[in-house]
């Protein structure tokens, strides 16, 4: 079956705009969100994705106090390593916004992978109170590895067939750190929207492939990131010109 949902996609001229064309889009679900229940609830990933986010926020207005940032995935290493993905927003974010530490929910580092994944997804139930099969949560922002791994969801993981869990570990994780928490996949597809941002030369390979597999039915994709297809949501890619530069 070919996808239902329509992803669009938007090419900005290089890193800078696709930062602040980011960072106007998170403003306007924030808005959205704040205005209808309340509360934004934003899912953060690490890699490039930490650099658009911690640059681009400091410019918008919005309610921070009714933001709550969780971790589409999180690598189990001290809070001060470089590796820390919660480390990279703190870094970036404490001091250039008035976000305070206690609006991220984090993950419990301390523990074993599969403690910390259910610790984790018990934290996410008890700050959404959403007694349903799948949270919703208002916008996930998503990077992708060359490999087409999203999250901490890497090819022929066994972690992409989850189908009960919102939070699994990863314990083998081909890109270093091994250890892992992610969101799983029916989790992402889920969310009201879900943002994916490429940026640089080095990504024109892996986003030519994916848009292919996006496309094209899914039983026929290998790549997880070509799994995001949001059931009640949607889907937007944030290229800049060099990233788009093979399709
Ligand atoms: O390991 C990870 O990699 C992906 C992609 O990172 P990027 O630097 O190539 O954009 C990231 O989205 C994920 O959160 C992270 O843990």
């Amino acid at each position: 079956m070919t996808p239902t949902f329509k992803a669009v996609e938007k090419v900005l001229k290089d890193k800078r705009s696709l930062t602040l064309e980011l960072a106007k889009l998170i403003a306007d679900s924030a808005a959205e969100a704040i205005a209808a229940r309340g509360v934004f609830t934003l899912g953060l990933s690490g890699g490039s994705m930490a650099g658009f986010v911690c640059n681009g926020l400091p410019s918008i207005t919005t309610d921070w106090s009714a933001w709550r940032l969780l971790f589409c995935d999180e690598r189990l290493v001290s809070v001060d390593s470089p590796d820390s993905t919660l480390q990279l927003y703190l870094t970036g974010l404490l001091d250039t916004t008035p976000l305070t530490r206690d609006q991220f929910l984090q993950v419990d580092v301390s523990l074993q992978p599969n403690e910390a994944a259910t610790d984790y997804e018990e934290k996410l139930r008890s700050l959404l109170l959403q007694d349903t099969p799948w949270p919703r949560l208002d916008l996930l922002l998503l990077g992708v590895g060359p490999d087409g791994h999203t999250a901490s969801l890497f090819p022929q993981h066994p972690q992409l067939q989850e189908q009960q869990r919102w939070v699994v570990a990863v314990t083998d994780s081909p890109k270093p750190p091994p250890a892992r928490v992610t969101l799983t996949l029916p989790v992402l597809n889920n969310a009201r929207r879900c943002i994916m941002a490429f940026a640089g030369a080095d990504k024109a390979d892996i986003v030519k492939t994916l848009k292919a597999e996006r496309d094209a039915d899914v039983t026929a994709t290998t790549l997880p990131a070509a799994r995001v297809r949001p059931t009640d949501g949607d889907l937007l890619w944030l290229m800049d010109a060099a990233a788009a530069s093979k399709l």
